[in-house]
């Protein structure tokens, strides 16, 4: 029987796009909802500290190695705000729509200098709760700020994220193509090939 591990995130759009890699391996990799994991409050000042509090909360409650994200988009005008604060910033439930909103709200007539922006990424892998030698693996994406939203995949900021290299947002991009240049696809490749060591 394939052994199994908790992704441990709520969101959608980052299950789906890092379940296909990492069942790559011989290991299940299931996301926290079929656990009934449920969301913990994210309490750290930095991306590792929030990616960690999350693997471990999930990998407490399931008994089981777990993996968590914490990304989120600096802006150069906002002094690099909304960064941990991303998901939250147009306040604690904020949908993408009213998130996008707020930043496009900030940046009206800001040219395109300091409209420039990337996304962050932390990844962890605890092999359990009390794990103390994380796995911690980084990714950063550099793009603009556009002053209105293009595109429909992805989620979160992806329609105002414009990748200079792709002429489009990144809302515009394929799935395969956002996964070989983002600041998820970047730390996901990265603790693939350390796992890969890993499990030998
Ligand atoms: O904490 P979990 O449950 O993983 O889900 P979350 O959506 O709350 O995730 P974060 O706390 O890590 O906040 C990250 C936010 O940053 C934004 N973000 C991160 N990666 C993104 C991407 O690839 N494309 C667009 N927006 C992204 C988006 O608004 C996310 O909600
Ligand atoms: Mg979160």
């Amino acid at each position: 029987m394939k052994k199994k591990w908790v992704l441990a995130t709520g969101n959608k759009g980052k299950v789906q796009e890092m379940s296909e890699l990492l069942n790559s391996f011989s290991i299940e990799v299931l996301p926290q909802s079929q656990f009934e994991v449920s969301d913990v409050a994210e309490t750290g000042t930095t991306f590792v500290e929030n990616a960690i509090i999350k693997a471990r909360h999930a990998a407490k409650v399931t008994g089981l190695p777990a993996i968590a994200d914490d990304s989120g988009l600096e802006v150069d005008f906002l002094n690099g705000q909304p960064g941990i604060r991303s998901a939250r910033f147009a306040g604690e439930n904020a949908t993408d729509q009213e998130n996008i909103e707020l930043l496009l709200s900030k940046l009206e007539g800001i040219g395109t200098e300091q409209r420039r922006a990337r996304f962050q990424c932390v990844l962890v892998y605890l092999r359990h709760e009390l794990d103390p030698t994380p796995i911690i693996c980084q990714g950063t994406w550099q793009g603009i700020i556009t002053e209105s939203q293009q595109g429909e995949n992805g989620f979160g900021y992806d329609p105002v994220f414009w990748v200079e290299s792709e002429q489009s947002t990144s809302a515009q991009l394929s799935k395969q193509r956002k996964a070989e240049l983002s600041h998820r696809g970047q730390a996901l490749g990265k603790l693939v090939e350390l796992l890969k060591k890993q499990l030998g």
